[in-house]
């Protein structure tokens, strides 16, 4: 990346630079390839955050499927990782996990667990043998104690599960049909809509070397970090991320060297390698430190996440545009990569943290407001959806994180919180799933590779042309939502 101008001596945030169009032999935003540069090798260079209110077991199947990564968070006991873990393994790499219900469940219990998902419908399910579907119009003005079989629609369109996605959708329109099953004999696998027939034949799952989809799990640099890496590993958890606010202190580069000696021994008995990311940093001589403790990955940035309150709290942090780009520089300068971690708030910032140099972008509020988030799914005053969120540094989170401790510790740890502890994040009604959400960045994306003129993300960091703009050219760029007269 070179900058249009000369480089300001100021640090920058994603608002303050934008991307100036180069020359391009690029015809087609379809000719981008997407893949992380990172060394894991994800099909699409997208992370979700390790953050409770947001990375569970249906959002790591749901972003694998389309070929990012999700980290399950430290906070979350390791029996239960472990049993996410094997539940996003054990997902179809293709078709969607319905949501499942008997015939005699009601259709207030169906409907409440419509949320869940983002396809819309429920699948009622007898000895593992599909019967019927509902979804809201089959459920609108039945009394809420109905059983579902008294209302379910049985004509199904059944599919093979090698059925191409072109051919599903087809199907699909021909049929006017909202979902095709897929099944193994009369044993439900899994379903398609139309919109993830055409995704399927968009994107690529990620998957491991035994062709099941990817997921990544997060461990603290406290309590026995030995035993839980140990334990994810064996979970076969494709990348492990040691996280803690201040990334670039001791007690991080004992952990990285604990958990590298794990990591090798488990590479020598398995022929497998797993990654370490470690972070957060925002220096170079942090990248520098952790790298040589073993960290293959740096995930960059203190203070630009939507839940942080590190910088007003601390002043410390850097404008994560800066941060990204020198961190970037100096992992390049060693063989490793950097994912730029927080702040991310419109395709635009995926986009400009890539030109910076990033491998990958790890998402966390932003995926927050979506179906497959963890959180419940909520309706205020207004009748608007939302998920609620928080802050992993928040006291909400201090609180449940130190559950183990004496009142006292606990009361202590709370004091030194960093994060909101209840946010409410809406679900936008155009895009209320986080495919929805990844279709809008990747085509924003794709589309920016091609004004740069690069046909992957190595050429984009390479050629990206970024100048410095004011808050009023920032301001240029914003859509209209109504008349300016
Ligand atoms: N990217 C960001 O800007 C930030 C992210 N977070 C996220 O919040 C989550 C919780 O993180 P964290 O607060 O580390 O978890 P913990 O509260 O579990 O703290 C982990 C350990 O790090 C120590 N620690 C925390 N902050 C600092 C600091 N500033 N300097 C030195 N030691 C420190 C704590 O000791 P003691 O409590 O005794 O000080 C504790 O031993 C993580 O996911 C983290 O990434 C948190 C803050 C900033
Ligand atoms: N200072 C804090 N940072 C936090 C907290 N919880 C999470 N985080 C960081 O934010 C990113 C995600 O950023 P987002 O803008 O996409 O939401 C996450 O990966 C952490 O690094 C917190 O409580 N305090």
């Amino acid at each position: 990346m070179r900058f249009l101008t000369e480089k300001p001596g100021h640090d920058l945030t994603y608002n303050d630079v934008f991307m100036a169009p180069n020359r391009s032999s690029v015809a087609s935003r379809m000719d981008v390839d997407l893949t992380s540069t990172d060394g894991i090798g994800t099909p699409l260079p997208l992370v979700v955050a390790n953050m409770t209110a947001i990375s569970g077991r249906r959002m790591a199947e749901t972003i694998a499927r389309r070929g990012g990564i999700a980290i399950l968070p430290q906070d979350i006991p390791t029996d239960f990782v472990q049993k996410s873990v094997e539940r996003v393994k054990s997902a179809h790499t293709v078709f969607d996990t319905p949501v499942r219900v008997t015939p005699t469940t009601t259709v207030g219990e169906a409907m409440a667990l419509l949320g869940k998902r983002a396809h819309g419908v429920v699948i009622v399910v007898q000895d593992g043998t599909a019967v019927g579907i509902v979804s809201p119009s089959e459920a609108t003005g039945v009394d809420r104690f109905a059983q579902v079989h008294e209302v379910m629609t049985t004509d199904l369109t059944l599919v093979d599960a090698q059925t191409s996605p072109k051919d599903v959708f087809d199907t699909l329109s021909a049929h006017h049909q909202k979902v095709a099953l897929a099944v193994d004999g009369d044993q439900l696998l899994g379903i398609m809509t139309s919109k993830a027939a055409l995704r399927a034949a968009l994107y690529r799952p990620a998957v491991d070397p035994q062709g099941c989809l990817m997921v990544g799990t997060a461990v603290g640099i406290n309590g026995d970090v030995e035993g839980r890496a140990r334990a994810l590993l064996e979970a076969r958890s494709d990348v492990l991320v040691l996280d803690t606010a201040h990334g670039h202190q001791d007690k991080m580069l004992e952990a990285l060297a604990t958990v590298a000696r794990v990591r090798d021994e488990f590479a020598a008995r398995t022929g497998r390698r797993i990654p370490m990311v470690a972070g957060n940093v925002v220096t170079p001589q942090a990248v520098l430190d952790l790298a040589d403790a073993g960290a293959d990955v740096l995930k960059v940035g203190v203070g630009p996440g939507a839940m942080c309150t590190t910088r007003m709290q601390t002043g410390v942090g850097r404008p994560q545009f800066s941060a990204v780009l020198d961190c970037a520089e100096a992992a390049r300068s060693i063989g490793r990569a950097v994912w730029a971690d927080g702040g991310v708030r419109h395709p635009r910032d995926v986009a400009l943290a890539l030109a910076a140099g990033a491998g990958s972008v790890m998402v966390g509020s932003w995926f927050a407001g979506t179906h497959e988030s963890t959180g419940d799914l909520l309706t205020d005053a207004t009748g608007r959806q939302y998920k609620e969120s928080f802050g992993m540094a928040s006291a909400r989170a201090v609180k449940s994180r130190t559950r183990q401790q004496s009142a006292f510790d606990r009361a202590r740890a709370a004091l030194f919180e960093e994060g909101i502890s209840s946010s409410k994040l809406y679900l936008d009604p155009r895009r209320p799933g986080v495919e929805d959400l990844l279709d809008w960045i990747t085509s924003g994306v794709r589309s920016a590779c091609t004004y740069a003129g690069a046909r992957t993300l190595t050429e984009f960091a390479d050629k990206a042309v970024v100048g410095v703009q004011s808050p009023s050219g920032y301001d240029e760029g914003r859509p209209l939502a109504q008349s300016w007269q």
